[in-house]
C-alpha cells in the first residue's frame, strides 16, 4: 500500500518542486553567468580604472574650480542643469573640465561640502586601488566612517572660520550645520565643539600619548642613579629591554635574533646596560646605552620572552597604533649566570624577571638594595594579539527551529510496516520504540525469544527492500545493546545549524584542544570531538552529499575556539574555489610557505612543496620537544609558559597546525607517491607535535586511500557515497551508501559507528566570520613554514661560491656566533630542511669559514669573530 503510495509520489513532488526543467536550467546558467561577471578579476580591474579616473577628474575639476568659481557660477546658477545641454559657443565656461567640471564642482562645492568636497576624490581613489590590487589594501568601511566625519567636520569648520568670504569654503552643508551651531552654543561654544572633535579624532586615530605632560610634573631623577644601580646591586645583571626589543630576537627570525646578539656580545665588554627604546614596527630597535661604572655586571642578552611574530594591523593607511607599553626588566641572578655557563640543561638555566618598569623602578632601587628573584608570569601566548576579538554567534544564521517535529501518523505508518515486513520473514517482536532525529528515526526493535540476530542479520537486505524507503540502515545488533536498529528517514528533516551547536553548553563549556562541533546523533545529542585525538580525519562522500559544508563546519567551529596564536590552517584546495573564502585570515590563521603570495595553496606542485615543508617543521618540533625533555606539545607547551624554556635556543611557544586538503583524490592522480608519502609521513607522526591532518576526497577508491592511509587514519567521515564498496573502502563496513545525503553521514572514530546529521553552515556564515576576523589586527604574514627545496631541482648544482644560497650570509653568521659548524644548528635556527643546510654547510666550507666534514662530530670553525667574518664576506661581495 505505502509502497504504491511511495511511488505514486515521486511525480508529484517532482511536479511540486520542479516546473519544466529546461526553463531551470536557462535561470540556473543566467544567474551563474551574472555571477560570474561579477566575480570576475577583469570586472574589478575595469571598475578600479572607472574609479581612479574619477578620482582624478573630481581632483582636477574641483582644483580648477578654486581658480575659476567667480567666473563660472554666474553660469551655473542660471541655467542649472541645462548648461550640460547647451551648444559649445552659447555658454563658455573656465574650468578646466567644460560645462561638467563646473557644474559637478560648483554641486559638490556650493550645495554640498565646501572643501570638504577633496574626500571624494578620497574615497574613489581607494575604491580603484582596492579594486586594481584585487584585495583589500585600504579599510573601504572605516575610511567610509573618516570620510563621514570629515564632510561633516572639514565643512563646518571652514564655514565657521570663512563666514566672511564668498567662496563656499564649508558648502551648504557647512553652513546650515555652522548656523545651528552658532544659534545653538554661541560663537565662544562653537569653537570648542570644533576643538573636541578635532582633538578626539586625533587621538583616536594616532593614539596621541600626552607623556610629555607626564614628564613636566614628574620630578627630575637624581643624576646619579645609574652607578648607584649598579654598586647597590653587584650581584645581579640588570637589561632593561621593551616587549617590542624582546620580540625582534625570537627564534623565528633568525636575523634580528642575531642583530640582537651580536649587539649584546658587544655590549658584554662595555658592561653596559641595554635600553632599547619602543619599537613600532618590525625593525630591530636601535639601543641606548647607559654607562655603568661596575664592570662586574655579567650581562645576558635579552631573552625574547615574547611574542614569535610582531602582530601589525593589516591597515596599510593606517600607522600601528599600539602602546609600545612598559618596559619590561630581565634579571639574571650571579648564581644563574654560572649555571648558564656550565651549560646545565636548557631547560633549567635561564630564570627571566619582567617587571613593570625601570622608570618605576629608579626611586625603588635606593629603598631595596638588594633584589630578591621574583616568580615569573606565565607566558600568555594570546598576548600575541591581545585585543583579538572571537567570531560572535551572531554572525551565524539559524537554519531552522531546533525542535525537530514528527508527525505521530507518519510514526505508526512506519512502526507497522516495520512489524508486518519481519511478520513476513517469521520474526516475531517483544517490543519496538522510536526515536526522532533530525534526518532519520531509529526503530528500535527486541526480537521475541529465540530469534537469532544472526538472521535479521542475513535478511538485512531484504527488510530493507520490503520497507523500500531510500535510505534504511539496519544495525543489528546495535552495539552494546543487543537489540535491532532500522533506521528509515524522516519525511520533514531539519537543518542542523552550526550556530545552535556552536551555542551549546558542550562546545561552550569544553576543554578539549580542537573542538570540532560535528553535527547531531539520532538522539539529538550534540556531537562534539577533539580533533587534537583524533588525530587525524578521513572525510569522503560522493559529490554534492555535504562534504565542503562539513569541512567549514569544522573550520568554522575552530575559528570560534581558538586565538590566533595558537592555531593555523594549511588548506589545500586543487579545485581552487572551496577555500577561497579563507584568503581573508590569512595574516590571523594561514600557515604558508615563505616567499608564497597565496597562502592557500591550488597548484600540485606547491602541494607537494608544502607537505614536505610541514614534515620538516615537525622534524623540527620533535627536536625541539627532545630539547626540551617533553613528550607532546600539550607538554611542551606546559613548560614554555611556564618559562622553562629558553627561547634563546629557539624554543617558542607552538600553535596547533591542521592541514585541510580537499580533493585528496586529485592530487593523488596528478602527483601520486610525491603526495602520498608525505602525508602518510604527517599522519604517523605528526600527532605529539600538534599537526594534524583533516583529508576529504569524493573518490573513496582502494588506490586512492591506500592501506598506508588508511591505517593512519583512525577517525573518518562519510557522506552519502555511490556504492558500498566505496563504504567499504573508507569505513570497513557498508552503511555509508544508504545514507540520504545532504549532510546524513557515518562517522567511524577507533571502530564505533556513529550516525549523526553534519551541522550546516553557509558560505556567507563563513564569509561573514572571515570578515569579521581578517578586519582585526593581525600578524604581519601569514605564518611561514620552513623552507624547502626539492633536491631533484638542486641536484647537479655545482658548490660555486659564484652562485651562492640566499641565506648564506645569515647561516655564516648564526655559525660564527655560536661557534659550532654544526648542520642541525642551521636547521633549527633558520627553520630549514636538512638538505639545504647541509648545502649551505657545503657552501661555508667552500668559503673557508668552516672545516671540512668530521663525520659525527661538528665541523671546526675556522673564523672566530664576526669582525673577521664580515670582511670574509665583505671580500666575497
Ligand atoms: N549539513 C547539511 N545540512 C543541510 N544541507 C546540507 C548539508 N550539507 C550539505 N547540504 C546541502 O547539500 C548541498 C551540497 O553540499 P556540498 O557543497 O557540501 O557538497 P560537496 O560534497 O562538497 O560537493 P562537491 O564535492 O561537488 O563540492 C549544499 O548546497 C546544501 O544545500
Amino acid at each position: 500500500m505505502s509502497k504504491n503510495k511511495l511511488k505514486s509520489e515521486k511525480p508529484e513532488s517532482k511536479k511540486a518542486r520542479g516546473n519544466d526543467p529546461n526553463v531551470l536550467k536557462q535561470d540556473k546558467e543566467a544567474e551563474v553567468k551574472v555571477k560570474e561577471l561579477v566575480k570576475d578579476e577583469r570586472t574589478h580591474k575595469v571598475l578600479g580604472v572607472i574609479c581612479l579616473l574619477l578620482a582624478l577628474y573630481c581632483f582636477i575639476a574641483f582644483t580648477s574650480y578654486l581658480f575659476t568659481w567667480e567666473e563660472d557660477q554666474d553660469k551655473v546658477f542660471r541655467y542649472s542643469a541645462s548648461i550640460l545641454l547647451m551648444d559649445f559657443d552659447s555658454v563658455r565656461v573656465e574650468n578646466l573640465l567644460g560645462r561638467l567640471g563646473a557644474f559637478v564642482s560648483h554641486w559638490f562645492f556650493y550645495k554640498g561640502f565646501g572643501i570638504a568636497s577633496y574626500l571624494f576624490c578620497y574615497l574613489f581613489f581607494i575604491l580603484g586601488v582596492n579594486f586594481i590590487v584585487g584585495r583589500r589594501v585600504f579599510r573601504v568601511w572605516r575610511n567610509i566612517k573618516y570620510i563621514l566625519f570629515g564632510l561633516l567636520f572639514i565643512s563646518a569648520a571652514a564655514a565657521f572660520v570663512s563666514m566672511f568670504s564668498d567662496f563656499p569654503w564649508g558648502g551648504a552643508l557647512g553652513d546650515a550645520v555652522n548656523h545651528w551651531m552658532i544659534g545653538f552654543l554661541g560663537r565662544a561654544g562653537t569653537v570648542l565643539l570644533l576643538m573636541v572633535a578635532g582633538l578626539s579624532w586625533l587621538i583616536w586615530k594616532y593614539n596621541i600619548d600626552f607623556k610629555w605632560v607626564e614628564q613636566q610634573f614628574k620630578p627630575k631623577p637624581k643624576p646619579a642613579v645609574a652607578p648607584a644601580v649598579a654598586q647597590a646591586v653587584p650581584q645581579t645583571a640588570t637589561i632593561a629591554v621593551t616587549p617590542q626589543a624582546t620580540t625582534a630576537a625570537t627564534g623565528t627570525n633568525a636575523a634580528k635574533e642575531k642583530q640582537v646578539a651580536a649587539q649584546t656580545n658587544k655590549l658584554k665588554e662595555a658592561a653596559v646596560a641595554v635600553i632599547p627604546p619602543p619599537a613600532e614596527d618590525d625593525e630591530l630597535p636601535e639601543m641606548q646605552l647607559i654607562e655603568r661604572e661596575d664592570a662586574s655586571i655579567t650581562l645576558i642578552p635579552p631573552a625574547p620572552t615574547h611574542i614569535p611574530q610582531q602582530p601589525v594591523d593589516e591597515d596599510v593607511d593606517e600607522e600601528v597604533d599600539e602602546d609600545p607599553g612598559p618596559l619590561l626588566y630581565i634579571e639574571e641572578t650571579v648564581d644563574q649566570t654560572a649555571a648558564r655557563k656550565q651549560k646545565k640543561p636548557a631547560t633549567e638555566d635561564v630564570a627571566w624577571e619582567i617587571k613593570p618598569s625601570v622608570e618605576d623602578d629608579q626611586d625603588e632601587v635606593e629603598d631595596q638594595p638588594v633584589r630578591q628573584p621574583v616568580q615569573l608570569d606565565p607566558y600568555e601566548p594570546t598576548l600575541d594579539l591581545r585585543d583579538y576579538k572571537y567570531p560572535s554567534l551572531e554572525l551565524l544564521d539559524n537554519h531552522s527551529t531546533e525542535k525537530i517535529v514528527q508527525d505521530a501518523g507518519e510514526l505508526d505508518r512506519n512502526k507497522d510496516q516495520i512489524i508486518n515486513t519481519l511478520k513476513n520473514y517469521d520474526i516475531a517482536i517483544q517490543k519496538i520504540s522510536a526515536t526522532v532525529g533530525p534526518t532519520v528515526t531509529l526503530y528500535e526493535i527486541v526480537p521475541a525469544a529465540g530469534v537469532r540476530i544472526s538472521r535479521i542479520k542475513n535478511l538485512e537486505d531484504d527488510i530493507a527492500l520490503s520497507l523500500s524507503a531510500l535510505g534504511i540502515r539496519i544495525i543489528a545488533p546495535i552495539p552494546g545493546k543487543g537489540t535491532i536498529g532500522i533506521e528509515v528517514p524522516n519525511v520533514k528533516k531539519s537543518t542542523v545549524s552550526l550556530r545552535n551547536l556552536l551555542a551549546s553548553e558542550k562546545y561552550q563549556q569544553s576543554t578539549m584542544e580542537l573542538p570540532i562541533a560535528i553535527g547531531k546523533k539520532i538522539d539529538n545529542e550534540n556531537f562534539i570531538a577533539d580533533l587534537a585525538k583524533m588525530p587525524h580525519l578521513l572525510m569522503a562522500g560522493a559529490t554534492g552529499q555535504g562534504k565542503s559544508v562539513g569541512i567549514n563546519t569544522l573550520l568554522v567551529s575552530l575559528l570560534y575556539k581558538k586565538h590566533p596564536s595558537q592555531l593555523k590552517f594549511v588548506l589545500v584546495d586543487p579545485k581552487k574555489v572551496e577555500l577561497s573564502l579563507y584568503k581573508l585570515i590569512e595574516k590571523h590563521f594561514l600557515a604558508k610557505l615563505p616567499g608564497e603570495e597565496d597562502a592557500i595553496i591550488t597548484d600540485t606542485k606547491k602541494v607537494i612543496h608544502t607537505l614536505n615543508a610541514l614534515c620538516i617543521e615537525m622534524d623540527l618540533r620533535y627536536d625541539l620537544l627532545k630539547e626540551a625533555g617533553t613528550r607532546n606539545i600539550k607538554e611542551y607547551n606546559n613548560k614554555f609558559v611556564q618559562r622553562r624554556l629558553n627561547p634563546q635556543r629557539g624554543h617558542r611557544y607552538l600553535p596547533f597546525v591542521v592541514l585541510v586538503v580537499d580533493e585528496f583524490a586529485d592530487l593523488i592522480m596528478t602527483a601520486g607517491k610525491e603526495v602520498e608519502m608525505p602525508i602518510a609521513r604527517l599522519a604517523q607522526l605528526a600527532r605529539a607535535v600538534g599537526i594534524h591532518l583533516i583529508i576529504a576526497t569524493q573518490r573513496p577508491s582502494v588506490n586512492i586511500i591506500t592501506g598506508t592511509i588508511k591505517a593512519n587514519f583512525p577517525a573518518r567521515i562519510a557522506f552519502k557515497v555511490s556504492s558500498k564498496i566505496d563504504s567499504r573502502t573508507i569505513l570497513d563496513t557498508g552503511g555509508a551508501e544508504q545514507l540520504i545525503g545532504q549532510g546524513d553521514m557515518l562517522i567511524s572514530i577507533n571502530g564505533e559507528l556513529v550516525r549523526l546529521q553534519c551541522a550546516f553552515v553557509d558560505t556567507p556564515e563563513v564569509e561573514k566570520v572571515a570578515e569579521f576576523i581578517g578586519e582585526q589586527r593581525s600578524y604581519p604574514e601569514a605564518y611561514l613554514l620552513p623552507e624547502y627545496v626539492d633536491d631533484k631541482e638542486m641536484d647537479g648544482k655545482e658548490i660555486s661560491l659564484q652562485d651562492r644560497d640566499p641565506l648564506f650570509e645569515e647561516a655564516a653568521r648564526v655559525i660564527v656566533q655560536n661557534q659550532q659548524g654544526s648542520t642541525s644548528l642551521l636547521q633549527r635556527r633558520m627553520k630549514l630542511g636538512y638538505n639545504r643546510a647541509g648545502r649551505l654547510m657545503d657552501q661555508l666550507e667552500a668559503a673557508g669559514i668552516v672545516g671540512p666534514n668530521l663525520g659525527s662530530k661538528a665541523r671546526e670553525v675556522n673564523v672566530k669573530t664576526e669582525a673577521d667574518l664580515e670582511e670574509i664576506l665583505n671580500d666575497l661581495g
